[in-house]
């Protein structure tokens, strides 16, 4: 499974408003990889990126051409031609490895297949058959984009892993992480 994260340079999370928000956007990515390494084997696309193979992940460094390019160098060093291939993107903190087993389970049935994110407008995850590429249109609307190059929609509930922390908002209701919970509890 790959999972891009932006390097702690550019780590943003700037819907939370004026601040550095870095540690915050590192903490739920680490609950993120931890999560989805109980399930899989896990490829993380960032700068540096020590934390994360101390967790167990493999790191591949980010060219700095963006979100989609940093996925694709991901999937560059997976053989995706015996097992299928998946990206999940790293600011899903509430992550339980059940939901994503069920939903890596349920992916099998598709050629393509996605994971809208609660908002209903983007992605939590896209994954790919074995001998199948990717088309990935991570962004601004990627829900529908990914929809219009064949990714399937999965249709769990999944709280977890549809939620993407983009505002403090986000936090309500949720079962974080360790990491993340110890912030929020700041
Ligand atoms: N490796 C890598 N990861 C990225 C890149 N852009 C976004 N991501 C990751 O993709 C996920 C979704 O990112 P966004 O929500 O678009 O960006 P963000 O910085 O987290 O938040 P905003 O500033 O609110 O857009 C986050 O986990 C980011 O770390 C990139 O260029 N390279
Ligand atoms: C990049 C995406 O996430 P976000 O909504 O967090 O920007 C996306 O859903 O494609």
């Amino acid at each position: 499974m790959i999972i891009p994260v932006k390097g702690a340079r550019q780590a943003s999370k700037s819907r939370f408003g004026p601040g550095d928000h870095r540690d915050l956007a590192l903490a739920m990515a680490l609950d993120t990889v931890a999560a989805a390494l109980v399930v899989a084997p896990v490829v993380v696309v960032t700068v540096g990126g020590a934390e994360f193979q101390s967790l167990g992940a493999r790191v591949v460094q980010d060219a700095g051409l963006g979100l989609n390019a940093a996925i694709q160098s991901g999937l560059a060093v997976v053989d995706g031609s015996t097992t299928g291939t998946v990206a999940l993107l790293a600011d899903h903190p509430a992550l339980q490895p059940t939901e994503l087993r069920e939903a890596l389970a349920a992916a099998e049935e598709f050629e393509r297949s996605m994971v809208a994110d609660s908002d209903g407008s983007g992605t939590a995850l896209v994954a790919a058959r074995a001998g199948v590429g990717h088309d990935l249109a991570f962004g601004a609307n990627s829900r529908a984009a990914h929809r219009a190059r064949g990714y399937v929609e999965l249709d769990g509930g999944w709280p977890g892993l549809r939620r993407d922390i983009d505002v403090p908002d986000h936090f309500g209701g949720l079962n974080l992480g360790p990491r993340t919970l110890e912030f929020v509890q700041r």
